[in-house]
């Protein structure tokens, strides 16, 4: 029996096959949280460190010899009779095929799917985390013809998630850019977000993007769309994005960035540290490139945000 105070850390995979299926298992029914369905994994052995741990526990349970893994998220989570932090890898590169070691069900599902299943409650970000990209593009231009010039860029360089910003168009041009916007994309199944600040007609959109004034004085998520999104800097507005149920984050600036030069950057110690306690996929964002991917994961992000990142 766990320590009341005691933190249970957990190594968790989300396993994907070549057909970019992930693999869910049920928990058995006298376990903690028995009969949800779970992503495989288990708790550290005393000393073990946490990527040991994930290769022992998916062949345990699974099968599967691990040969790489990234980190994807850091939950941490206060279930009442059991404090956990589940530390979550992408493994996308293993051997062996998977089956279940311990009678337990088990299943190949699309990101899609996910949501079909019960989960226990800390896996809502997992989930979110499991569904979204590396790669947040923010679309920006000064007027309509470089922006469609940039929205076809961001796409030739195959980024699925996009925020539509386009903060300097004229009021009047917003709505008929973000419609060719919508089209291009959807022939290209690349998802969008259209910033709140736009006060635009979104219903043929994704999602909405908060600006961090918007997200503060929400007290609860707007309704009726699949992804909702806030621009954060600090912890306040992180934990103000958890506390309405936003689905990401993207937290600002990271790096000295041309766009906001007056402001400090958080740098990646404090960005990490500001990770710790969000409980929700963030990207990075501010004076970064694609290229900064690895560095950003391994501080916690779900990825890289950006203007121009997406453009060369
Ligand atoms: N593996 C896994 N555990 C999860 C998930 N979500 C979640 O809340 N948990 C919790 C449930 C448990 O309290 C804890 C995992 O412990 P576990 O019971 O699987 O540990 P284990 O595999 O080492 O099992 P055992 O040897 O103790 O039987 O983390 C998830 O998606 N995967
Ligand atoms: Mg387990």
């Amino acid at each position: 029996m766990a320590h009341r105070n005691s933190v249970v850390h957990v190594a968790v995979g989300v396993v994907r096959d070549a057909a970019g299926r992930i693999l869910i298992a049920q928990r058995a029914q006298h376990a903690h949280q028995g009969g949800l369905w779970e992503f495989p994994g288990g708790k550290l052995e005393p000393g073990e460190p946490v990527l040991q741990a994930l290769v022992r526990e998916l062949r345990e349970e699974v099968g599967i010899r691990v040969a790489a893994a990234e980190p994807l998220i850091k939950i941490h989570h206060d279930y009442g009779d059991r404090r956990v932090l589940l530390d979550v890898w992408n493994v996308n590169s293993f051997s062996g095929e998977a089956r279940p070691c311990e009678g337990q069900a088990m299943q190949w599902v699309n990101a899609g799917q996910l949501s079909d299943f019960a989960f226990p409650a800390a896996n809502l970000p997992i989930i979110a985390a499991a569904r979204l990209p590396a790669y947040y593009a923010i679309l920006e231009g000064p007027d309509a013809e470089s922006i469609m010039t940039n929205c076809q860029r961001i796409i030739d360089n195959g980024v699925k998630l996009l925020q539509f910003r386009a903060k300097a168009l004229a009021a009047s041009d917003k709505q008929n850019v973000l419609e060719q916007v919508l089209q291009q994309c959807r022939q290209h199944a690349v998802e969008v977000l259209v910033n709140a600040d736009l006060d635009l007609d979104i219903s043929q959109a994704q999602g909405l993007h908060l600006s961090s004034r918007a997200l503060l004085r929400l007290d609860r998520r707007p309704a009726g769309m699949r992804w909702v999104a806030a621009s954060c800097h600090n912890a306040v507005e992180l934990q103000h994005a958890l506390a309405i149920g936003a689905d990401f984050a993207v937290l600002a600036p990271v790096m000295p960035t041309a766009s906001h030069p007056d402001t400090p950057p958080l740098g990646w110690q404090r960005f990490s540290e500001l990770l710790e306690s969000a409980n929700l996929p963030v990207f990075a964002l501010g004076g970064l490139g694609r290229q900064d991917l690895a560095l950003a994961q391994t501080a916690g992000a779900q990825g890289i945000a950006g203007i121009s990142a997406f453009l060369v």
